[in-house]
């Protein structure tokens, strides 16, 4: 079979690994592409490439080698500059450059979402030194939240309460950015009842949104979703014109996930994903099409006729406690014992403390329900060693 079209994947994480499975269920050839061997899209993609995707010849050899349909980025630290000169060149970048440009690090969004479309978000402040983040932060007040500008799930990310706290959170920063660089933000801490994610899809077929998935976030990454969250026609109305805001500016065709934060007046717009976001992973049992399906459909220029909810639904990610070269995941069969429930194992070739590693999945009567069902599951599973030397 000659395939129609050729995807090049920027990033091949649990993600990712979704994306290439439904783009082959639709005849794609896939190439995927990370900083590591092994990597789970990888395992499943027909070709794979391990470069440093900051490193902006390479990224441009890889392009010029495969010449994708689509450069479909998988995570935000890319060299997004080649990327704005690519699609000058005649490539298609999903959304677009400039949206994976914007969303790189939290200064071009946040910019973005309140000076130029005045949307509410928390108040900010950036700083490049220590002694202008001291400064940042006493103008904040504490407690405040800060990261350095380009990570994700929580890397490098703290909440300072007090002043005596400032060089703890900003040895943190610099420690955990995915790039050597100084710059952090500082963020006012917003009193929030709860925060969603609202899955918004450019397609064809105009703007669709999921139903909210609501999720609980520790350290800075997320622990637990669900779908649909529980909130008021009015915060209901106000997320998705929000969301409308920023995904129009952002232009391009695909998913995206709008982070906000539900507090008890007022809705706040916090960051966006233009790609699938990983508390979405709910989606794979709670809809007809999972965001992973939807972002294909709207990449390729396929109609959604409609995006249903078809089971209220739950997710909670095992994450490693350790740092392991050889490990398994044990527990999958007594996790598969509790009703409507499955379990996705993402294959990474190595574990970390902190390191997201599989997710359990459930339905339910409610969400109350599904949550339970994730819940117990997850309470299954585990990441352990698998030297014989050492098995208990
Ligand atoms: N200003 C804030 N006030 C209160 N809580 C916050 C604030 N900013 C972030 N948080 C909390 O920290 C979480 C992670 O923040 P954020 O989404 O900015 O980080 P991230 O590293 O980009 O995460 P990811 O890449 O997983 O989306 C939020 O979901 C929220 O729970
Ligand atoms: N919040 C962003 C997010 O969830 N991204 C997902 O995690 C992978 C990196 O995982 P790793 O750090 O374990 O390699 C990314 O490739 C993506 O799939
Ligand atoms: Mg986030």
């Amino acid at each position: 079979m000659q395939a129609s079209q050729k995807i090049l994947l920027l990033g091949s994480g649990e993600l990712g690994k979704e994306v290439v499975i439904e783009a082959q269920r639709l005849g794609l050839e896939t190439v995927a592409v990370d900083r590591y061997e092994g990597a789970p899209a990888m395992q499943v993609a027909h070709r794979s490439y391990v470069i440093d995707m900051l490193d902006k010849q390479a990224l441009r050899e890889v392009v010029e080698r495969e010449k994708p349909d689509l450069i479909v980025p998988e995570i935000e630290a890319i060299a997004t500059s080649e990327l704005l000169k690519l699609e000058e060149e005649g490539y298609r970048v999903i959304p677009t450059a400039r949206a994976a440009r914007l969303t790189m690090d939290r200064e071009g969004i946040r910019r973005l979402a309140a000076e130029t479309l005045g949307l509410p978000t928390a108040a900010y402040r950036f700083a490049d030194t220590y002694e202008q983040f001291a400064e940042a932060a006493k103008e904040m007040g504490f407690p405040c939240v800060v990261k350095p500008l380009m990570s994700s799930s929580g890397k490098g990310q703290s909440v300072c309460r007090s002043e005596a706290e400032l060089e703890r959170c900003w040895t943190i920063a610099m420690e955990g950015g995915r790039v050597q660089q100084t710059r952090v933000i500082v963020e006012e801490f917003i009193t929030f009842e709860s925060e969603i994610t609202l899955l918004t899809v450019r397609s064809v077929s105009g703007t669709a949104f999921c139903s909210p998935i609501g999720h609980v976030q520790k350290d800075g990454d997320y622990v637990e979703s669900w779908q649909p969250h529980e909130m008021t026609a009015d915060q209901l109305a106000e997320a998705q014109r929000i969301a409308k805001a920023i995904t129009d500016e952002l232009g391009g065709a695909g998913l995206f996930g709008v982070e906000l934060f539900l507090a008890k007046d007022k809705v706040y717009f916090s960051e966006v994903s233009p790609r699938p976001h990983d508390t979405g992973l709910v989606t794979l049992v709670s809809q007809n099409l999972s965001e992973f399906a939807l972002h294909v459909r709207a990449i390729l220029g396929y109609p959604i006729p409609e995006i249903e909810n078809v089971a209220p639904g739950a997710s909670r990610p095992l994450k490693a406690g350790s740092e392991l070269d050889d490990y398994r995941i044990g527990g999958v069969g007594e996790a598969l014992s509790v009703p409507h429930t499955q379990v996705r194992v993402f294959g990474k070739p190595v574990a970390r403390p902190g390191r997201r590693m599989a997710v359990a999945l459930s339905t339910g009567g409610s969400v109350a329900e599904a949550r339970e069902r994730a819940t117990r599951a997850l309470g299954f599973l585990n990441v352990r060693t698998s030297r014989p030397d050492v098995r208990p």
